[in-house]
């Protein structure tokens, strides 16, 4: 089987500011046609990672790749991806139709295209984002949304190597985010183009990524599918940061056993991987059953409700064990929510993912 080249590829590459190290021998392969999201928290450097991809910056050591050729000496317009910012970045003064023109029209020459194949690609990007009809406007003239859809086809007009998307979604409101998210994942699929898109919002990332590059202070601390990052995160920090978690400190004792002070936790067999000691375990709110009794074959604990929040599909329940550790478990139950009193919680053997950190 011959192997694919990667879409991007980053070896080895650090940058540094100020004399700090913002990206910190980051290794990372893109694969082609795949949809890629770098999250993590503010100032972790995703933005300063996608800036090496696009050229913006150039990295302090290490390579950057596009489709095998190395580019990390390249200029912006000598590599062939497309960028859209958080800000549109549009040209004011130029009509939609040319905005999205504007990029073809200088590498007319280089890509040998005539008026009539610039028309044609133009009218082709714009439809795409069901914007055809409105070319003749100005940038003023539309919406924040209409907007950041013609920055969108700027880029695709280009046919970029990878599409390189900074934060592209968050001056736009909650509702609208989510229609041009789904928008932009389809033309992805589409148009099988390789995105690379930044973001610090965990359910944007979960929604869109084929793969989530999970960054803090400038390392990749994980890198996989969407469901690896959420059920079985390398580390406390990816556990904590996606989604809600309970993160219990245990002895992992070997035999498929964990202690929690008193209290075992059996394991569903290779879920220690094959390790003893001390560890976390980290137990998702909802792979967490409210029982009326212990049950011998799952770990099972007896907690005191302090709060209960109705949230429709699911009620929320913040509970304290008798070691004054705090659990949040969510119950799809559709009756009556419990206010208060003590209550049994388990979690089968199949749940609970260990971190050896
Ligand atoms: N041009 C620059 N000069 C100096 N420091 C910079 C520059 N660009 C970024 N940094 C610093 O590098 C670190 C990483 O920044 P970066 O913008 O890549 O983070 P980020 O993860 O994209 O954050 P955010 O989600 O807030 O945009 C930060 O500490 C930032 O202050």
């Amino acid at each position: 089987m011959t192997e694919e080249i990667a879409a991007v590829e980053l070896k080895n590459v650090s940058k540094v500011f100020g004399g700090n190290k913002v990206i910190n021998d980051v290794n990372l392969v893109i694969p082609p046609r795949s949809f890629v999201t770098f999250l993590g928290p503010s100032g972790c450097g995703k933005t300063t990672l996608l800036r090496m991809i696009s050229g913006f910056y150039e990295p302090d050591a290490g390579e950057v790749y596009i489709k095998g050729k190395r580019v990390d000496k390249l200029a912006p317009y000598a590599r062939n991806t497309a960028m859209v910012f958080q800000e549109y970045a549009l040209f004011p003064h130029l009509s939609v139709f040319e905005n999205v023109a504007y990029g073809l029209r200088i590498q007319a020459k280089d890509r040998k295209l005539n008026e009539a194949q610039i028309n044609e690609k133009v009218i082709e990007a714009l439809s795409l984002m069901q914007l055809a009809h409105l070319k003749d406007r100005y940038p003023h003239q539309m919406s924040g949304g209409q907007q950041q859809r013609v920055a969108v086809a700027r880029a695709l007009v280009m046919n970029p190597d990878a599409l390189l998307l900074d934060e592209p979604l968050s001056n736009l409101d909650a509702k609208l985010r989510e229609i041009v998210r789904v928008e932009l994942r389809q033309i992805q699929q589409q148009l099988q183009l390789t995105a690379i898109y930044v973001t610090h919002d965990q359910q944007e990332a979960l929604a869109m990524s084929d793969y989530i590059v999970l960054m803090n202070k400038g390392i990749v601390q994980q890198a996989g599918s969407a469901q690896d990052i959420y059920y079985r995160p390398n580390s406390r920090f990816v556990a904590d940061f996606i989604g809600t978690t309970n993160l219990i400190d245990v002895d992992i004792e070997g035999n498929d056993k964990a202690r929690y002070h008193d209290v075992v936790i059996p394991l569903e067999s290779g879920k220690d991987q094959g390790r003893k000691g001390k560890a976390a375990i980290s137990i998702r709110p909802e792979s967490i059953r409210i029982a009326k009794a212990a049950d011998k074959n799952a770990f099972s604990l007896e907690v005191t409700i302090k709060q209960s929040i109705f949230l429709g599909e699911k009620t929320r329940y913040v509970a304290e064990d008798a070691f004054k550790k705090e659990w949040i478990i969510d119950s799809f139950d559709p009756g009556p929510v419990l206010q208060s009193g003590t209550i049994w919680i388990t979690v089968e053997p199949s749940k609970p993912h260990v971190i050896f950190e």
